[in-house]
């Protein structure tokens, strides 16, 4: 028996949710949000879907009454505002880091043997309040942003190459941020083969541009930010986490000396299984992309400073 909540019932959290009803990736899932009705309505709707699709998972949905979440396995906070077209994942700091704050002590509360996903933007920045907040221990905070940018990278570099998008590996870490995030072009392969023997110079570059805007392009598009495939990535390291399949993630982890850098929740691949974060795995980066890592990690602490200007830490 596995209880999976999803804190935040828009488009990110419904469609982890559904993701994860569909796959029976845990035996309950619960949906959870301030919105009246949104989640009783979302889950009542999913539930429908079962001898459609085949899944016999228990989905509850409530409206602001945890203690219908008690004693999760795991815990998706989705809740947040999402950005609107020309803006930055980090303006929307002040409204999304008051609401994490509320969300954390719930969780906390009713959870607290729970290992928490952060999907709520500035992801990275969450992430750390999050930890910070709650008083967990670094193993039980992830923050989902490197899964879904690698995604978007693989699709990017398939498409570059023409290569089977399920034959491609590529990685991509530091910051969940237009210019933060490292799609690293050194590691990428198509079934082990670098991705140079594949294609030029110039349209992998583009690749690993069109990666770095991914969001943003999606969002110019959409009007609002994506959920298809955020929501998936987090149900991916829900299954990774409740059926201990130890996959190396890139995710985002409290660093205390790996690469270099203290006292930050940023993107770098780790093994996620039963424990949460089991172990950061330590990749050899060009000087280049060491450099950008830095910078990176530069970029979000800026942005980690707002929290003590709002305070919210
Ligand atoms: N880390 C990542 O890779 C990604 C992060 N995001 C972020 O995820 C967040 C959610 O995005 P969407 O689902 O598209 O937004 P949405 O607006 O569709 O859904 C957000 C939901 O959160 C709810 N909510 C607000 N305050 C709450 C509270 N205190 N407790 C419970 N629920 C609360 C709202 O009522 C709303 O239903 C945004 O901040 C967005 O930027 C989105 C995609 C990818
Ligand atoms: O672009 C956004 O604001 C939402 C997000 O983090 C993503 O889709 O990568």
């Amino acid at each position: 028996m596995s209880k999976v909540t999803v804190v935040g019932a828009g488009a990110v959290g419904a469609t982890c949710a559904n993701v994860m009803a569909c796959r029976e990736v845990a035996s309950e899932v619960v949906l959870i949000d301030i919105k009246e009705g949104l989640s009783e309505g979302k889950m009542l709707d999913m539930y429908q879907c079962s001898t459609l699709m085949d899944f016999d998972t228990k989905l509850v949905g409530v409206t602001n009454d945890y203690k219908q979440t008690a004693n999760s396995d795991v815990v998706v906070i989705t809740s947040g505002i999402p950005r609107k077209p020309g803006m930055t994942r980090e303006e929307l700091i002040g409204t999304n880091a008051n609401i994490m704050k509320g969300v954390i002590e719930n969780v906390v509360k009713y959870s607290p043997r729970a290992i928490i996903i952060v999907v709520a933007n500035p992801m990275d920045t969450l992430t750390y309040l999050a930890l910070k907040a709650s008083g967990l221990p670094k193993n039980r905070i992830i923050g989902m942003g490197g899964a879904l940018d690698s995604a978007r990278f693989k699709c990017y570099l398939a498409k570059a190459t023409g290569a089977n998008i399920n034959n491609v590996d590529g990685m991509v870490i530091g910051g969940h941020g237009d210019t933060t995030m490292i799609p690293l072009l050194s590691k990428a392969s198509v079934n082990g083969v670098p991705v140079t023997q594949f294609a030029s110079k110039k349209k992998l570059e583009e690749a690993v541009a069109s990666t770095m805007v991914g969001g943003a392009t999606l969002t110019k598009l959409i009007g609002t930010s994506a959920w298809y495939a955020p929501g998936a990535a987090a149900s991916m390291m829900v299954e990774s986490i409740l059926h201990d399949q130890k996959k190396i993630v890139p995710c985002c982890c409290y660093l205390e000396g790996e690469y270099g850098q203290n006292d930050i929740c940023i993107g770098v691949p780790a093994v996620i299984g039963r424990k949460g974060i089991e172990k950061i795995v330590k990749l050899d980066l060009t000087k280049e992309e060491a450099a950008k890592f830095e910078a990176s990690a530069a970029a979000v602490r800026k942005t980690n400073q707002v929290l003590h200007e709002i305070k919210a830490l």
